[in-house]
């Protein structure tokens, strides 16, 4: 299959020009700026992005991909720092101009280009940029220009190099994905084959190949992503593959019965339940630093498989939902680490199973769905919203005690109700009620109340990375808000959480 090679230099927005690409139906693949060129050169890579990044391309020691893969003879898109440093690296200047561009800016771009050509010629881009080319390399001609920007795209056509200084792959820019598109089509002649449901059958075949006759655990939590990779394996395999579902004690309200009913009865999937709700809040108990939780709860899921793989024949091969934004979040960049994601960083060094397989690594949620229908999963869970390994522990800060609990499933419950009985389901991301260890004066039937704060966090996204709060209707808010104080226990206030990310995240822990 064709495939284009995205460069990561630390920018924001690498993922999403990796989405946009698949969006396309053309397979990518994101890789560091310092990969081995051996990497990056198979015969099936079609073309290059070198994506945006933080640094200023004339700092010392800043990240450059190596300059011969300007000289392959193979179609190069820059895209901000990737289009600085591509100015850079062919001998061309780029420096601070006076005034930096950000955000929605007028755009001319020249038609005569093959990344321009039909398109309307007059439009907004959008831009976030200190620095700028102001002087191109030889050869190269100016596509595009805006008010304070006259090198806005650039492009040496003979050799198939272009730059664009603006961000095509955001929403912002107008014609941005038009212009993606002509990269993959009319310059890179990439043809449109990813295609998520035909791949269904061929992912089938090589997990087969894979396991052969091994037996195989698969740690199935009811989410969208294990469920995928269950039904996938169990596809593959059939009877080898045993699921093991935990209930740690800190699940929504029913969603034990839930998983059981749907994936036991309705899909007749081998699967092991294992109450392990008294071992998981006795470990937990007094705990209160937020990543010493997710630690333990990491570790301890692992403790609970093994043991329950020992009873039935020790399988050897583990199977989780892990997706590509795991992968890239854990592997490739040089980010901070916010929060360990208990099935990434949180596995422990010494495990009984010798392999882990994880058929979702290469995919975005969004295909991940896609799958999923293609694979005959209902609607109901393919389109379920994400809900963390660790679960209601990251949604309670401080201690967890059965009461706080109680509190959180309570009033998440109502919540989801409301949510669904408004037909916002398939508009929001994530909701989920918090319970932040607050409490605070009311008063109710007259007489004084001294209680808990619940916290509604409600965000819409397309892949978690960005997310900003839902704009759930007032009327609906309100209906919320008067239900959880009348029927959850304990709650006189109900705030709601107004915070996009950045700067805050999904999860309050
Ligand atoms: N309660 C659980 N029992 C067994 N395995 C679990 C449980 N919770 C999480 N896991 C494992 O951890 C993996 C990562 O969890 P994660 O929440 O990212 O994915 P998911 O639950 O499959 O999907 P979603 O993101 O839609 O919630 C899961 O794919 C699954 O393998
Ligand atoms: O399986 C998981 N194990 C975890 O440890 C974990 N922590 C956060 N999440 C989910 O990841 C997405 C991003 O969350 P944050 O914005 O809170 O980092 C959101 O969808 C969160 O619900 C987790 N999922
Ligand atoms: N978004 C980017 O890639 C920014 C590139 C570079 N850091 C600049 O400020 O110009
Ligand atoms: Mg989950």
């Amino acid at each position: 299959m064709n495939k284009i090679i995205v460069v990561d230099f630390g920018g924001q927005y690498t993922q999403l020009i990796a989405r946009r690409v698949r969006e396309a139906h053309v397979y990518c693949e994101i890789v560091p700026f310092d990969a081995a060129m051996d990497r990056l050169t198979s015969e099936d890579v079609r073309g290059y992005i070198l994506a945006g990044g933080p640094n200023s391309v004339n700092d010392p020691g800043v990240p450059m991909c190596d300059p011969a893969l300007l000289d392959l003879g193979k179609p190069v898109l820059g895209i901000c720092y990737g289009a600085q440093l591509m100015a850079k690296l062919l001998g061309g200047i780029v420096d601070k101009p006076e005034t930096g561009e950000y955000g929605g800016v007028d755009v001319v771009y020249d038609e005569r280009c093959a990344l321009f050509a039909g398109l309307n010629p007059n439009s907004t881009v959008w831009m976030s940029h200190n620095d700028a080319i102001v002087k191109m390399p030889q050869g190269f001609v100016s596509a595009a220009h805006t008010p304070h920007c006259p090198i806005a795209a650039m492009a040496r056509e003979d050799q198939q190099l272009y730059a664009l200084q603006f961000h095509p792959e955001v929403q912002h820019t107008k014609l941005g994905f038009d212009i993606l598109k002509k990269f993959l089509y009319d310059i890179c002649h990439c043809a449109e084959e990813w295609i998520i449901g035909d791949l269904a059958g061929g992912m089938i075949a090589s997990l087969k190949a894979e396991i052969g006759d091994r037996r195989v655990l698969s740690a199935l939590s009811g989410g969208v992503d294990s469920a995928v990779a269950s039904v996938l394996v169990h596809k593959a395999i059939g009877d080898n593959l045993t699921c093991i579902f935990v209930d740690h004690g800190m699940l929504r309200k029913n969603e034990a019965e839930r998983v059981l009913q749907v994936y036991r009865d309705e899909f007749g999937m081998n699967l092991i339940f294992v109450d392990a709700k008294e071992r998981f809040l006795s470990k937990l108990k007094g705990v209160t630093d937020p990543e010493e939780k997710r630690k333990i709860i990491g570790t301890e899921f692992i403790r609970v498989f093994e043991e329950e793989a020992a009873k039935i024949g020790s399988p050897e091969i583990l199977v989780q939902g892990t997706i590509y934004p795991d992968v890239i979040e854990s592997g490739v960049g040089h980010a901070n680490t916010i929060k360990s994601h208990h099935n990434v960083g949180g596995l422990p060094e010494n495990m009984a199973f010798t392999k882990i397989v994880e058929p979702l690594r290469g995919l975005f949620k969004d295909e991940v769905r896609a799958l999923g229908v293609a694979l005959g999963i209902p609607a109901s869970q393919v389109w379920r919203q994400p809900f963390p390994g660790p679960g209601l522990a990251v949604r309670i800060l401080g201690e967890i005690t059965p009461y706080k609990l109680k509190i959180v499933q309570d009033s998440d419950a109502i919540l989801r109700e409301e949510i669904a009985a408004a037909g916002l389901e398939r508009d929001i991301w994530q909701y989920f009620t918090v319970l932040p260890n607050v409490r605070s004066v009311g008063v109710m039937g007259d007489g004084r109340t001294y209680d808990e704060l619940v916290a509604i966090r409600a965000v819409t996204s397309s892949d978690a990375m960005t997310v900003d709060f839902a704009r759930i209707p007032y009327e609906i808010l309100a209906k919320i808000s008067s239900r959880i104080i009348a029927e959850v226990d304990h709650v006189n206030r109900v705030v709601y959480d107004v915070t996009s990310k950045p700067p805050g995240t999904i999860e309050w822990e």
